[in-house]
């Protein structure tokens, strides 16, 4: 992991770089259309908050998001950005202040992941040694190892990998303002789900201001801090925290938005690390002796030992049945599946958890055993938000 201070140094601030986005009254009238695409739009975006549109396809959350960097011009209203008016800020200006995350990562094909990154200080008229030590930062940052990974092209990484130089390439600037627009809406749930971490993960060291895109709920509960929810012509139906739009839908669009298990998508808001996960797995390193291993097991009354490696890693499950035949440890047993980190939401938990058969290993910041979660532990939160809820519905 790079040293970060670098981009946190001039925010001055508890951490918040990003500054304040004001839309008033923001119209766009798309030539040739008879109805504007986004019709008298207000908002306030605070300072170093995520804040998520979500709305059905077309309803202008794109349109909406791109009258910020001027990728399309307004046609009427005002848009300051840290109290200056956007609308007379240069190029230049505009992309030192505000990056720009798309869908597929938007890559220049025939540049490298190095020239990708460096696009827009090049721009800038950075020099080189100062591009090629801020590609490496960043690249360090969003967990890409440069001697591996520069020199490459992006045909030639997975599409998280893509997904992450895209972000990169985003903060190259270091801009307080990030507009991300459907950034990992092409890649598999899992790695899916990775990147939503390490996005939280990076703002929790960056605190950019965040305009983000997606058409998944889940994701949005999961990332923003503010959820918009835009009906046609980006009218805004509520812009609320998650938590108060799962518990109060403002209407019949936004409820059918929240759509039906809302109890259950609130465990995309809770994370491991907010519940109880035991530390009961029993524990042991390849040196140690089968025999050894058998004895320890029957008086702690554990069928399993879970092997770690010499970071305490998880590695394998290894029966209790398996031990008296066998010379040593290695090579014994079943790998262990997929696992949670201490950082994972319960809703990420929870498929792990049925995945691997009712419990999973919970893994800490550097990926060591630290615990065990089972489909308990769950349940549980889950009858409690219930009750809460139903306390809350009688108290009203
Ligand atoms: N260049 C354009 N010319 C004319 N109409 C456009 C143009 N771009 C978008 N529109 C229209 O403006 C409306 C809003 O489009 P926009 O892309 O902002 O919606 P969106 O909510 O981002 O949709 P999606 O979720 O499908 O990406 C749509 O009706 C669309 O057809």
């Amino acid at each position: 992991m790079a040293d970060t201070n670098d981009l946190t140094d001039t925010t001055g601030n508890d951490g918040v770089s990003g500054v304040e986005i004001q839309l008033e009254g923001v119209t766009k009238r798309y030539p040739g259309s008879a109805e504007p695409a986004v019709k008298d739009f207000t908002m306030t975006i605070p300072a170093g908050k995520i804040v998520i549109f979500v709305g059905p396809s077309g309803c202008g959350k794109t349109t909406t998001m791109r009258m910020i960097n001027r990728l399309i011009e307004p046609s009427s209203g005002r848009i300051t950005i840290g109290g200056e008016d956007a609308l007379k800020l240069d190029d230049v200006q505009l992309r030192r202040k505000i990056g720009y995350a798309i869908q597929q990562a938007g890559l220049f094909p025939h540049f490298t992941v190095a020239q990708n990154i460096g696009v827009v200080p090049g721009m800038l008229g950075w020099n080189k040694k100062r591009i090629a030590d801020r590609v490496e930062e960043l690249m360090d940052l969003v967990g890409l190892d440069p001697t591996q990974f520069r020199d490459r092209y992006p045909r030639q990484l997975s599409g998280g990998q893509q997904q992450r130089v895209g972000v990169a390439r985003a903060l190259a600037a270091d801009p307080p303002v990030l507009l991300m627009d459907e950034p990992f809406g092409a890649v598999d749930p899992i790695t899916r789900g990775n990147l939503q971490d390490e996005l939280l993960r990076l703002q929790a060291d960056l605190g950019k201001t965040i305009v983000f895109v997606t058409h998944d709920f889940d994701e949005a509960v999961k990332l923003g801090d503010r959820i918009a929810v835009l009906g046609d012509q980006s009218s805004i139906q509520q812009y609320d925290t998650p938590e108060a739009i799962l518990a109060n839908p403002a209407n019949d669009m936004v409820a059918g938005f929240v759509g039906a298990g809302a109890s259950l998508k609130q465990l995309t808001l809770l994370r491991v690390r907010d519940v109880d996960y035991p530390d009961i797995a029993l524990t042991t390193q390849v040196g140690e002796s089968p025999a050894d291993l058998r004895t320890r097991m029957a008086e702690a009354g554990k069928t399993y030992a879970l092997l770690v490696d010499g970071r305490r890693r998880p590695q394998r499950w290894i029966h209790v049945r398996s031990l008296p035949t066998a010379t040593s440890l290695a090579g014994l047993g079943r790998p262990v599946g997929d696992t949670v980190s201490t950082q994972s939401t319960l809703q990420d938990a929870l498929e792990a958890i049925l995945a691997e058969g009712g419990h999973a290993v919970v893994t800490g910041t550097r990926g060591q055993y630290v615990g065990m979660i089972d489909i308990t532990t769950v349940t549980d939160v889950l009858a409690q938000l219930r009750e809460e809820h139903e306390a809350g519905a009688d108290a009203s």
